[in-house]
This record gives C-alpha cells, structure tokens and sequence, in this order.
C-alpha cells in the first residue's frame, strides 16, 4: 500500500489577537496543503497488526487513518489517501472510537455464545465478574474502551482501527491487553491498525509492522518477517496478582457462587478496575 496524506488548511478570518500574532512572529496563516507523508509504502497485509508511534504531533493517527481509509475503500475528510493499494479494497474497517458503548448489561451485550462472550471480554480485560453485570455507563473510562475493543472483536471485522491506542490504561495493563490483541489476531484473522505515544506496547503487542513517526517529517517503516513467537514474549507481571476483594459492589443480595472460580476467562476479583 503506498499513501500519500495531506491536510488542507482551512479559510480563517483575522482576528484582533490573529493580528498580533502575525506582527509579533511576522507570520500570516498556513494556506494550501500540510504534506506529511509522500507515496509512503506500507507494507501491510490483511491480517496484520500495524502499530504507528511517535511524539504527539509527529503524524501517526493521520497516517493510520489514511491507511484505513484505503483498506476502506474510497476516502474522505480532510485527508488525503491515494494510489491504488495492495490489499483488497472494501475491507471491512471498525474504528474503536466510533463504536457506540450501547446500554446493555455487559454479559448480554456481545453477538456471541454466552462462554465465548466472557472469554472475549476477559481477554479484553474485563475479568471480573461483577462488571458483567453492569451496564456500559457504569464503567470507568479504560474499561469502556476494553469493552469497545471486545464489541469490535465481536463484530469479527476485517480490520480494527485504535487511535490513542492504551491510552487510558495503566501501562501494565496496556502491556497485557497488547498481548491478548496479538494472540486474537492471529486467531481471528482480524487486522490492526494502531497509533499511540506509547512505545512500551510494541515489544508485547509484536507488531508486523511498526511506523515509527519523527516529529521532523520523517518516517521509519519496519516488517517484521520473523517474529518470535508471542508466548515467548509475554509482559513482564503478566501473572495476575492475589488481591483482596475490593467490598461491597452496592447489590441488594448476593446470591451464592456455584462453586467455580473461573467460567469462560472470567474470575470473581481481580485486581484491575
Ligand atoms: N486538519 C488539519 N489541518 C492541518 N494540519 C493538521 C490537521 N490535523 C492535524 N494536522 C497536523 O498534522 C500533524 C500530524 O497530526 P496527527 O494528529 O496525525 O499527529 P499525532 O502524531 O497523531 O498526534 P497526537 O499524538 O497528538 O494525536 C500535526 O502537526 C498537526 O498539527
């Protein structure tokens, strides 16, 4: 795939205070196209997960995004993706962000069989039981964002699409949903295309490709043809942690476990929130 991205600059109206920038940097406004990235090859395959780094404003998300525009098929906004692409076009791309959270309780939620909906959302890291029982909005914002990754997972896409990707998590929990990612995509089929600030995921989440974006418009593209295996790469600390229960969760009656400790990758306390 190769692209080419650019932002057009929007018309401004000058303003007192614009002026006075203007005087004092002896600047006036950015006309025309902000180029980030010119006939750029990627070399990303269906199925791949594709991990885009760099420091804020170094151009990652727009160049994610103008790849998954062109495995989308036709693109539009204000970015610019050209050239015909070497992936099939029309892929089917969920973007994280516009996944809507919806209201239902979160064992219910998933278009899938109840086991397989628990272990999907363990996976996630939605591990503990009792965040099954509640509904979306009830969740803290890193768990809302876990869960959308499990719904996108569900809706079993060609492609997934994360900006900001971990952002909301602690780092080892970022570290550990990095791990599980991997695994799910090697076996779903299921494709990433990640950005985030965050380098620290790279080494667990083992991408296929990893575009390292320069603050100076520069770009480093690396295809990893010989991966180690993802078992021998596991997170440091992966190994959940004893904890003590964290009380009461507000229900009127608590009804008595079955006796399982664990049902479908889900365990009644863990340490994460
Ligand atoms: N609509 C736009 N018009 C002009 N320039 C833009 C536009 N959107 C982003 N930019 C510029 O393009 C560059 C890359 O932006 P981009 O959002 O891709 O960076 P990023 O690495 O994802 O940053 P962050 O980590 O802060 O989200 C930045 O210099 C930004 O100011």
């Amino acid at each position: 795939m190769r692209i080419t991205v650019a932002h057009d600059f929007l018309p401004k109206t000058c303003t007192v205070r614009a002026a006075r920038v203007m005087d004092h940097f002896g600047i006036g406004f950015e006309q025309g196209r902000h180029h980030l990235a010119e006939d750029l090859d990627l070399p990303i395959r269906s199925g791949d997960v594709v991990l885009f780094t760099g420091p804020s404003g170094s151009g990652k998300s727009s160049l994610m995004r103008a790849a998954a525009l062109q495995l989308q098929g036709p693109s539009g906004g204000g970015v610019v993706s050209a050239d015909a692409g070497e992936g099939p076009p029309g892929a089917r791309v969920l973007w994280i962000e516009d996944l809507p959270a919806g209201d239902e309780l979160l064992v219910d939620a998933l278009p899938l069989e109840t086991l397989d909906a628990m272990q999907l959302l363990a996976q996630c890291g939605l591990s503990e039981a009792r965040l099954l029982l509640r509904r979306p909005c009830e969740l803290s914002d890193g768990q809302r964002y876990r869960f959308r990754l499990a719904r996108a997972l569900a809706e079993k896409p060609d492609w997934i699409v994360a900006d900001e990707f971990t952002a909301t998590l602690d780092r080892t929990l970022a570290k550990v949903i990095a791990f599980n990612i991997r695994r799910l995509a090697e076996r779903t089929g299921t494709g990433f295309l990640l950005a985030t600030t965050h380098e620290d995921v790279a080494q667990d989440l083992s991408p296929d490709v990893q575009v390292r974006c320069g603050l100076e418009g520069t770009f480093e593209v690396v295809r990893a043809e010989a991966r180690e295996s993802p078992a021998a790469m596991g997170p440091a600390g992966r190994k959940k942690k004893e904890s003590a229960s964290r009380g009461s969760c507000g229900s009127a009656r608590r009804p008595v476990a079955t006796g399982r400790i664990s049902l479908g990758g889900i365990i009644g306390v863990t340490d994460w929130r």
